[in-house]
């Protein structure tokens, strides 16, 4: 374990999935970070955005934050369909998620896509989480490093610090499929990110968190929670439910 770690995040990711009966989940969510099932971690839903507003409320002075899953570059404006930093801030969200890698495929997010809405976030006054990891080619021909560094260093916001900045390190391949990378080779790329975070931030890099995503579960959050430079998780399937996301949290009872 890295001295002087940062509070774990425990954060999940509920994609396109939710309705407003979720609630109930969340509030079962809450009660269990209440009676200290996640331990010293911090606790955060990102639910969709129509249920934003409405979690926001349910969770005021409980112990869970809310937060989105993007957010569009500019303030306000004809863009329809989007939602901008400033509206979640004002819908109660505290963080938002930018550069998902299904947002980066499915709506072709580049890097500078990613940078200007990671601005956007600290703009606002939310927490970015700003999201990063090789494809299983790139990992097969070697790559991961070399893809990892350049996506952070072209989606890391300009302001970026320990307080309003969170990298996930989410290798796509991993994402949904119920397979993880060994806790050798999330230590070596969470190390990087570690190491290139130090150069680019100074010691402020040594506060920012990094969170490792895909397939985290019951079962394996000790493991991957417990490596080194892994200050928490970026968990999608299994944050639906409020007994696996408290159990993944409870690595840190
Ligand atoms: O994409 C993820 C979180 O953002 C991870 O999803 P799963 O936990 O379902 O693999």
């Amino acid at each position: 374990m890295t001295a002087n770690r940062p509070r774990p995040l425990v954060a999940g990711n509920w994609k396109m999935n939710g309705l407003t009966k979720g609630v109930t989940e969340l509030d079962a969510i809450a009660t269990g970070v209440a009676a200290g099932e996640a331990g010293s971690a911090e606790v955060l839903v990102c639910p969709p955005f129509t249920l934003v507003s409405r979690f926001a409320a349910q969770a005021a002075g409980q112990h869970i934050k809310i937060g989105a899953q993007d957010c569009h570059a500019k303030p306000s404006g004809a863009h329809t369909g989007d939602i901008s930093a400033e509206m979640l801030k004002d819908a109660g969200a505290t963080y938002v998620i930018v550069g998902h890698s299904e947002r980066r495929t499915d709506h072709g997010e580049n890097d500078a896509t990613v940078k200007a809405k990671a601005e956007a976030a600290l703009r606002a006054g939310l927490v970015a989480i700003v999201c990063i990891g090789e494809t299983r080619a790139e990992r097969e021909s070697g790559k991961t490093l070399d893809v990892v560094g350049s996506q952070l260093a072209g989606s890391l916001p300009a302001e970026a610090n320990a307080a309003n900045t969170v990298i996930a390190y989410e290798p796509v391949w991993a994402i949904g499929t119920g397979l993880t990378p060994t806790a050798a080779d999330v230590k070596q790329v969470h190390d990087f990110i570690r190491a290139r975070l130090a150069e680019a931030l100074g010691e402020e890099g040594n506060g920012v968190r990094i969170l490792y995503g895909g397939s985290v579960k019951p079962g394996n959050a000790a493991e991957l929670m417990g490596v080194d430079n892994v200050d928490g998780a970026l968990v999608g399937g299994a944050s639906l439910k409020a007994e696996d996301f408290l159990g993944i949290a409870s690595a840190y009872r």
